[in-house]
């Protein structure tokens, strides 16, 4: 098949002749003009965006001038990113002349087909969710002015609901008919993308017939990927599955059809589903300063940096039991300084190893939440103490002020989370812990911190703190209300999803702990809170002891993970091998198993 896509011509671009060739996996355009050096412009074939007859623009408007000759490609165009890790994508746009109609006919029909063949996964019809109130409520504008035209030039049609409250983007995948669609796009921050992924996790368990409460279950992976535009005044996510914040590079990964599976953590209480997490989940350090920084919204990002000194001069530390399932050492170690990139090894042999389930490695989580017994999975380890932070991350955590993020050796789809311990020490010590974070020292080479490749997390007070919560905090009005606690520990039955509309998530969650008092009262405040909270991708848990256990591979981002020059030679060589072994199948009539 692929042979027979084959087609070779003399094309113009401008007054420059050329020699084209489509060979199937890419179009390339050689100068044919002897007394010059030669240079070939090659695109891989799952890189061009659209093929246009005519002469055509489409930023900023669309125009087309049809001249019977001419077709227009478009296709993904690298560019440095400055700061940022990956590459920036941009739409490059070569209008081809051919020596007749149609060969012109030819061409166009040819790249089109080879579209289809080698990008099976490109989305047709997509519904986006735009929250205009996120970030600098850009979201509209950024979606109707610079993704809708692309969409439209790729032939992708797109059912658009701007949000007029939280959590109607969940809701809506929770409930409504999403046959036909191939995608969810997310325009908005990463609360906005939390919505998409409770949304589109859940409707897949109803689907399944699956109870998420129960951490022993094994969660069905979510059929349809996420996309995500981001639009948010934090956009982690992206960052950490592309490598850059900017609409357009996510734009054109969505078009493309890339697929990034994500590993997602499930936090449990008394055996119902809190929320799940892709990013950090931390407790004392972090949660601390989420809980701080909600009282200064009107700082906009600036809170967060008031709020971490804040609290970092008010030297606290926690008291608790962390219990940890570690991951096989043999696979990976969050020391091994392999950093997860683009068609990352890790995660492409992980993906294996995750889906053979056997049909008992799902007792080990119901014998945990019981009494922590070991199993064929392995053995709980415990360790108790004060801790300065204890943190659970999916994915490095990388983000523009921390490049190398929290973990730098984290994986976004082996199936496992690092836990990061750092133990009670000095202030100096904790600084020194701090800021090499934005360095690219190792945060992990010090006496006090400790780092674990874990499969499950079970965090607890120790015995005479159980009782101690919000309240015993700030005193007055910040505790959970009986209500909600008991709506999480009494509707174990129910759908996990309602659940959370009870325990309030996104906006109402977050309406709700702007009512919470003063976390910290001040500076000098001489009674040091007994617990601290969780931060859980941005938002505060309403529960202290937790059950997290990671699955892997749950969700699928239209994304690739950060590119480096490495990966796409990598990538090229992969793809140069593939139509070998394609062309060789072809000719000798054998199968490869391709
Ligand atoms: N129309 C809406 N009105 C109010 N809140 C909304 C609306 N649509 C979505 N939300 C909620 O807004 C929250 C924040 O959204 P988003 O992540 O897009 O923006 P952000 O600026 O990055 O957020 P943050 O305030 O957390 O920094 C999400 O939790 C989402 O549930």
């Amino acid at each position: 098949m692929e042979t027979d896509l084959k087609l070779e011509s003399s094309l113009w671009v401008g007054n420059k002749r050329y020699r084209g060739v489509l060979t199937g996996w890419h179009f390339y355009w050689t100068e044919v003009d002897k007394n010059r050096d030669k240079k070939t412009i090659s695109v891989p074939v799952a890189e061009v965006v659209g093929v246009e007859e005519g002469c055509v623009e489409i930023l900023p408007r669309k125009s087309v001038e049809d001249t019977d000759k001419d077709f227009t490609v478009f296709y993904v165009k690298r560019s440095s990113s400055g700061g940022s890790s990956g590459f920036l994508w941009r739409l490059g746009r070569t209008q081809f002349s051919c020596p007749s109609r149609v060969l012109r006919d030819q061409w166009t029909k040819h790249l089109r087909t080879a579209l289809k063949t080698h990008s099976p996964l490109r989305p047709k019809r997509l519904l986006v969710f735009i929250n205009p109130f996120g970030g600098k409520r850009k979201g509209r504008k950024i979606y109707h002015s610079v993704v809708a035209p692309l969409f439209e030039l790729a032939g992708i049609s797109s059912h658009v609901i701007v949000t007029e409250r939280a959590n109607q983007a969940r809701d809506h995948l929770l409930k409504k008919d999403l046959t036909d669609f191939d995608g969810v796009v997310c325009v908005g921050g990463d609360g906005m993308f939390s919505e998409i992924l409770h949304g589109l996790i859940g409707r897949t368990q109803q689907e399944a017939g699956l109870c998420e409460n129960d951490p022993a279950v094994i969660l069905q992976p979510c059929p349809l990927h996420i996309g995500i535009i981001p639009a948010g005044s934090t956009d982690c996510v992206c960052y950490a599955t592309v490598g850059v914040v900017d609409p357009v590079t996510s734009a054109l990964h969505i078009i493309v059809g890339d697929s990034q599976p994500l590993d997602v953590c499930s936090v449990h209480h008394a055996s119902a589903l809190v929320r799940y997490s892709v990013s950090l989940l931390g407790y004392g350090f972090y949660g601390d300063v989420l809980a701080e920084s909600e009282k200064h919204r009107w700082m906009g990002p600036l809170r967060y940096e008031y709020s971490g000194t804040l609290v970092y001069l008010s030297n606290r530390s926690y008291a608790g039991i962390v219990q940890y399932l570690p991951a096989d050492p043999l696979l990976s170690s969050p020391r091994d300084k392999i950093r997860c990139l683009s068609g990352c090894s890790v995660c492409s042999r992980s993906t294996e190893r995750l889906f053979s389930h056997s049909s008992d490695s799902a007792s080990l989580y119901s014998s945990h939440c019981s009494q922590f017994s070991s199993d064929s999975e392995g053995e709980w380890v415990s360790v108790e103490g004060r801790f300065r932070c204890v943190s659970l991350t999916c994915m490095s955590c990388s983000c523009p002020r921390s490049p190398l993020g929290l973990s730098p050796s984290a994986h976004l789809a082996d199936g496992t989370g690092d836990l990061i311990l750092v133990w009670d020490t000095n202030p100096l010590d904790f600084l020194t812990y701090l800021h090499r974070q934005t360095s690219t020292q190792d945060q992990f080479d010090l006496p006090f911190v400790e780092v674990h490749r874990v499969k499950a997390v079970r965090f607890c007070l120790p015995s005479g703190k159980e009782g101690e919560s919000y309240e015993e905090i700030g005193g007055g009005n910040c505790e959970i209300s009986d209500e909600e606690r008991g709506s999480v520990e009494t509707e174990n039955s129910a759908s996990s999803q309602q659940n959370l509309a009870e325990t309030g998530t996104g906006q109402e969650m977050a309406d709700e702990q702007k009512t919470v008092p003063p976390f910290m009262c001040c500076l000098c405040c001489s009674k040091t809170p007994a617990v601290s909270v969780w931060n859980c991708d941005g938002e505060i848990l309403p529960f202290t002891e937790i059950l997290c256990r990671i699955h892997g591979q749950l969700v699928h981002l239209y994304a690739r993970g950060i590119e480096d020059e490495a990966t796409i030679q990598n990538c090229r060589e992969e793809s140069n091998n593939c139509e070998r072994r394609c062309i060789l199948h072809n000719k000798t009539g054998l199968n490869f198993g391709l």
